[in-house]
């Protein structure tokens, strides 16, 4: 956590944003390494012949070489002062508050178990932690607020996107996200958004060899860990009604007078 906090400061006093960066901002298990994947594909790829997905998990292409996007996870109100008054690009994807919980709940059960007798992290404490704010790169609310606020204030900067809505309708989401990032020179051919689609596809990133047996080369996680279900509705597998009921109650709360609501998701 330490390596994190000081990487995270080093951004903040450091980073100096170009006009045409991109930053792809969501909260974690929100989708991230989808939305890596997709501004991949759609930013390369007539030049990514190769496909270098096939090589590298999305997390080890995204930031690319020559800086031109990147991925961080911090609020809006913590990123550095250069990124907000900049016109650089914000992406943000935004999830489920308890599919993200949950999909939150997986990955830090199999990062922590690494012990094979150890015993899983109670969801009980998951969702205590999740309603109290403290979870990496916490609170969720505030997280998710920030960017949707921001988004409404300077449309053509800060796209806000929304998992749910990707699953639905992807063909739609990825027109929109193309022609956010190349500035509405996108290519609308069915052909480019189905192999764009393809490409970033779940099913397919996860059966590939890198993400089977790999491990990411920015921190010693297991690639597999970033792929589980991807299914919408899949806390309901997890979360008892009353932890359902209890954080539908926050997330109304939370979401008062914000113009986003639990409907959204
Ligand atoms: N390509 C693609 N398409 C659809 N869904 C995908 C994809 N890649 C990852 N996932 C699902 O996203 C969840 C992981 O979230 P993140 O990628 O944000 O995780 S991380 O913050 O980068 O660690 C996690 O969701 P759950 O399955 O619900 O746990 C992943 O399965």
């Amino acid at each position: 956590m330490e390596e994190y906090l000081e990487s995270m400061a080093a951004f903040r006093s450091e980073f100096q944003p170009r006009n045409d960066d991109i930053l792809l901002t969501s909260f974690p298990k929100t989708g991230t390494t989808w939305l890596m994947a997709l501004c991949h594909n759609i930013l390369n790829l007539e030049e990514d012949e190769e496909d270098i997905l096939t090589e590298k998990n999305p997390h080890d292409v995204v930031p690319t070489l020559d800086g031109a996007y990147l991925a961080d996870q911090l609020p809006y109100s913590c990123l550095p002062e250069a990124v907000r008054n900049s016109g650089c690009k914000l992406v943000h994807l935004a999830r489920n508050p308890k599919d993200t919980l949950v999909s939150m709940w997986h990955f830090y059960n199999k990062i922590l178990r690494r012990e094979p007798m150890s015993s899983p992290f109670p969801i009980e404490r998951a969702v205590e932690s999740f309603c109290s704010g403290v979870i990496p790169w916490g609170p969720f609310y505030e997280h998710v607020v920030g960017y949707w606020e921001e988004s409404r204030k300077r449309p053509d900067e800060v796209l806000f996107l929304k998992y749910e809505e990707l699953c639905r309708d992807p063909k739609d989401q990825v027109r929109k996200l193309a022609s956010f990032l190349k500035n509405g020179d996108n290519d609308d051919d069915d052909d480019v958004v189905e192999k764009v689609l393809q490409r970033s596809s779940l099913g397919r990133l996860k059966e590939l060899e890198v993400n089977k047996n790999g491990v990411l080369e920015i921190v010693p996680i297991p690639n597999a860990h970033f792929f589980r279900k991807g299914t919408v509705g899949d806390w309901k597998s997890c979360l008892t009604p009353q932890m359902a009921k209890r954080i539908d109650h926050l997330t109304q709360f939370k979401l008062r007078g914000t113009g986003l609501s639990l409907d959204d998701f």
